[in-house]
């Protein structure tokens, strides 16, 4: 998979270079690369943004740097014929979901486009639009300054789900917000016991049959308390 992040901060992306992302990249599973929108402005100032239309506060993402980053990405594509698809981050975009990760994982080429001000010209998306797929997406009912912080929460979501990339993909069925839709239930690990709290019973008796029971069980307990909105859509929820 190629993925390209279009962004006015690059280094934010750096941590992207760290840990498992930055081992996938090593071992040829994804092919990162991050593009300084400024090197697409051509004044002293290297300006990328402007005064809204129609008055307002803040400012705008120039429609004319995002129009020559995104040419300049689609001009080297990983192979011929194949098309990004664009992720634009943004608190108005569809909720990014682990389904969603999964969806994007499969895609052969992606392209980050992390806005900040206000935002980024509609036109850009508009035009990007008239030429391969684009999604605006948000990671939840809250407001970031910028679309790096989104951008790197939705390609290590996406990363960890390639093929090769982790150790024991037997780990990634078992996740939390999985294929059986529910939360994860709760993990423990040495010593039995710490500072007054035990691990429970249940999971020193070596019976496999109630250990699985009891993490169904806490699975849905904790789903119902804190998520009951991911039961509304599970089979046989009656709704
Ligand atoms: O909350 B967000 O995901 C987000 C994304 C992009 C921009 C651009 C300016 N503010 C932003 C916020």
């Amino acid at each position: 998979m190629r993925i390209d992040v279009v962004t006015i901060f690059p280094d934010y992306l750096a941590p992207l270079g760290l840990s498992l992302p930055g081992k996938a990249q090593e071992r040829g599973l994804v092919d990162l690369r991050t593009h300084d929108l400024r090197e697409h402005t051509h004044d002293r100032h290297r300006t990328v943004d402007d005064t809204p239309s129609g008055g307002g506060a803040g400012m705008v993402m120039r429609p004319e740097p995002w129009g020559e980053a995104l040419d300049a990405i689609l001009a080297s594509p990983p192979e011929p014929a194949v098309r990004p698809r664009l992720i634009v981050p943004t608190p108005s975009g569809h909720p990014f979901r682990q389904a969603d990760a999964h969806r994007l994982a499969a895609e052969p080429w992606l392209v980050m486009a992390c806005g900040r001000y206000e935002g980024i010209d509609q036109r850009v998306v508009d035009w990007a639009a008239e030429r391969m797929p684009v999604e605006e997406i948000s990671l939840g009912d809250f407001v970031l300054n910028g679309g790096e912080v989104a951008a790197l929460a939705v390609i290590e979501a996406v990363i960890r789900l390639l093929p090769g990339f982790m150790g024991n993909p037997e780990s990634l069925a078992e996740e939390s917000h999985g294929g059986d839709g529910l939360l994860e239930y709760p993990v423990y690990t040495k010593p039995a016991s710490w500072r007054g709290h035990d691990v429970p019973d249940v999971l020193l008796s070596g019976d496999h049959g109630r250990i699985a029971a009891w993490r169904r069980e806490q699975a849905e307990r904790r789903t119902a308390e804190r998520r009951p909105d991911l039961l509304a859509d599970e089979p046989g929820s009656g709704d």
